[in-house]
């Protein structure tokens, strides 16, 4: 459905993407984590031709790559991006944005009411834009999305400014469009989140991706025992743990436990237990875990 081969972008001197290359299929949700700076949005823009690779391709369906007009036009019929709050007309109001965005990729406006209730903005949607707050704001930002109602759509910080309930609730319509197949690429700081719908995480280092979490049956089991820096230097004179072990952001030890027999699992368990840690779990490694694996410091 959508292919980046090789895409390269540099500013002056300093290379955001490096040769970025994968291939993301349509019913997926695919999230992109990365501290601020990384080059999220800027791995976007190039998605959506805002800015021009200076090498690489971005393919759609195997065929359409921006080569010309006709194909960029193809390409928009397919996609969009999040709005900016900034670009939403503040003298119109949502049901106006709403109908823009429905009539323009979809020629209709029928969806527009279902929409409005799904995310319940009944009570602001007619008032205009300028007295609305920055969560009624994001909330008609995602709802133009759905008029949109295109088969590919960037999301970037889709949550920003959102309440507890808010996002659960635009987690939820995350979910049914994922049914209806849409692939959803979703830039977030909200690791957690992530975790509730991704298919995968990405996580973007250097330019490319330097690791990719697929949420999995056969994800690698690990045992988790919180701890400091200090207790990690003690256990490790006291026994010979694992060569792939971690030490996450110096506050997590994680032993891989595959490769071990029941046996040797239990015992490493007491063994823990025996140091007694604040907390032991076992469990894959989920996207928080990477995120700190990554970027902070670890062992
Ligand atoms: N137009 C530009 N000119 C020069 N440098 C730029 C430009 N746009 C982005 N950059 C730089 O490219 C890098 C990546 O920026 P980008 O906005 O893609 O990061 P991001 O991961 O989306 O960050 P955030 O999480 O803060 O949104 C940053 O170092 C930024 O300063």
């Amino acid at each position: 459905m959508l292919t980046l081969k090789d895409v390269s972008k540099a500013y002056k001197d300093k290379v955001v993407l490096d040769r970025l290359n994968f291939v993301a299929e349509k019913g997926e949700i695919i999230g992109v984590a990365a501290p601020n700076g990384t080059g999220k949005t800027t791995m976007f823009s190039v998605m959506a031709n805002f800015i021009k690779p200076d090498s690489g391709q971005v393919i759609f369906d195997g065929k359409w790559a921006y080569r010309n007009e006709k194909e960029e036009l193809s390409i928009h019929k397919m996609l969009t991006t999040f709005p900016e709050q900034k670009d939403l007309f503040e003298e119109l109001s949502g049901v106006d944005h709403l109908k823009l965005y429905a009539k323009m990729w979809t020629g209709s406006t029928n969806r527009v009411q279902p929409i409005i209730e799904r995310l319940d903005m009944g009570h602001y949607v007619k008032k205009k834009v300028r007295t609305y707050s920055l969560g009624m704001r994001q909330r008609l930002c995602f709802a133009m999305m759905m008029a949109a109602n295109t088969p590919v759509m960037l999301m970037d910080e889709v949550m920003n400014g959102l309440d507890i309930s808010n996002v659960a609730l635009i987690s939820d319509c995350l979910m049914e469009m994922k049914k209806e197949d849409k692939l959803i690429f979703v830039a977030s700081h909200l690791l957690e989140n992530l975790d509730l719908y991704a298919d995968r995480v990405i996580f973007l280092k250097a330019g490319t991706i330097v690791h990719e979490q697929k949420f999995t049956a056969d994800q690698e089991t690990f045992l988790k025992v919180e701890m400091d820096l200090s207790k990690y230097n003690k256990i490790k004179k006291e026994m010979k743990l694992p060569d792939r072990h971690l030490f996450i952001a110096h506050r997590l030890l994680c032993i891989p436990l595959q490769g071990m027999s029941a046996a040797e699992q239990t015992k490493m368990i007491e063994h823990m237990l025996s140091f007694h840690e604040k907390e032991l779990t076992v469990g894959p490694l989920g996207t928080v875990e990477y995120y700190e694996k990554y970027y902070a410091e670890t062992i």
